[in-house]
């Protein structure tokens, strides 16, 4: 019977200066071509091969290793760096999936840089116990948020669907305990970054969470003539919107996983959204500002030459400046990790 070519599986991973192929194939016998092979794979004893088109440039020597169970290629990076992905082309050919027993992603591999460095085995027990916590906890942390931020989303879209504007004048009450729980556990966000557990930086991530929490617990959580105003509806549907896509997305890339359209949502919805969120809790601030006069609540304590006391209402008129100092530091931030995420594909174009 006339032998046809077919295509085995490929797992790829990679670390700052190499590539890894695990070739599907059993005993293969690699003929001149090292992506044309002659073996026994998912279709029996047969001809081989595949093509990839790399994303950069790669030396020419490859190395090669056939096992009883595999082939498996090693292939060295021209130039020292991480790739966002193996094809130059962006759609990923169907033969080829992530090799979860060797994959890394970007700062575990700076890990294992470091730590051949330090003369450390990266795949040590020890080392492979803190890798698989740390994938873990982040995992069950974002599972975690995507849940709380749902609800809140759901609970207000039908309630919205069901009663309209009506709504508006109780989103405290109905979603104010899940809203507490995840923005207590989103100072775990500002944490993670200092213990290097993930690449967001410190600064940004400080002025996110202290930014949210002044609104929720100062101005919402201590003022209840505030927790009935329709601008709680505003901030809480703002908020809830950019988060249920966020935390998913972050939780694909603890698995090493992409989702297109998750990925387009992530770095494209805070353009209006962090705009109009910072607006809308910049009303929640200016609303709130005649009730601190009236209720004297924070108010600091001064000389009685100078008047007795400072209304805390002075405090917030300063919070408002750093607000919208505080939305253009993170909107730099932001703009520039879309640019760095979309980096490849403008230099495709051009
Ligand atoms: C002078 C300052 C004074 C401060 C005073 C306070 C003033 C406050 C003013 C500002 C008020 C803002 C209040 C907030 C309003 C709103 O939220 S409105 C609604 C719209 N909001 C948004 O769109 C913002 C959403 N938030 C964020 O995006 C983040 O919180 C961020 C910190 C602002 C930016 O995110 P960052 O993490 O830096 O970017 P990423 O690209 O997503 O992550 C970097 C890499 O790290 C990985 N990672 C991050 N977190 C996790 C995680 N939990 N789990 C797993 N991995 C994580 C991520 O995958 C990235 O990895 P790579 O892709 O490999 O690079």
């Amino acid at each position: 019977m006339e032998n046809i070519t077919l295509t085995p599986h490929v797992y790829w991973a990679q670390r700052h200066g190499e590539i890894y192929l695990r070739v599907e194939l059993s005993d293969a016998k690699v003929g001149q071509s090292t992506t044309s092979t002659q073996g026994h794979g998912a279709k029996g004893e047969n001809e081989y091969e595949f093509s990839l088109e790399f994303l950069e440039p790669v030396r020419p020597e490859i190395n090669h290793k056939s096992t009883q169970r595999q082939l498996d290629i090693k292939i060295k990076k021209q130039e020292e760096c991480w790739w966002d992905r193996l094809t130059l082309q962006e759609k990923k050919p169907l033969f080829l999936a992530p090799d979860f027993d060797r994959w890394l992603d970007e700062s575990d591999a700076e890990m294992e840089l470091q730590a051949k460095y330090s003369g450390l085995q990266l795949f040590s027990p020890v080392s492979s116990a803190y890798l698989g916590l740390k994938k873990g906890y982040l995992f069950m942390y974002n599972l975690v948020q995507f849940l709380g931020f749902s609800w809140i989303f759901v609970i207000m879209t039908v309630r919205l669907w069901i009663l309209g504007q009506d709504s508006f004048y109780d989103t405290f009450q109905t979603t104010a305990d899940i809203m507490y729980f995840c923005q207590m556990m989103a100072v775990l966000e500002v944490i993670n970054p200092l213990l290097g557990l993930v690449k967001t930086g410190f600064f940004p991530a400080m002025i996110q969470v202290a930014g949210r929490n002044t609104i929720l617990f100062v101005i919402f959580g201590s003022l209840e003539e505030m927790q009935n105003k329709p601008v709680v509806f505003f901030v809480f549907f703002l908020w809830s919107t950019i988060d249920i896509f966020r935390y998913p997305f972050y939780m694909l890339a603890c698995i090493g996983m992409e989702w297109k359209l998750l990925t387009w949502l992530r770095y494209n919805l805070w353009i209006p959204l962090y705009p109009l969120g910072v607006v809308a809790e910049a009303v929640a601030v200016i609303q709130s500002l005649p009730i601190f006069d009236e209720t004297s609540l924070f108010s600091l304590p001064l000389p009685t030459v100078l008047g007795g006391s400072l209304s805390f209402s002075y405090v917030l008129q300063l919070y408002l400046v750093l607000m919208f100092l505080g939305l253009f530091i993170n909107f730099q931030h932001l703009y520039k990790q879309r640019r760095r995420r979309y980096h490849l594909k403008k230099r495709k174009v051009h």
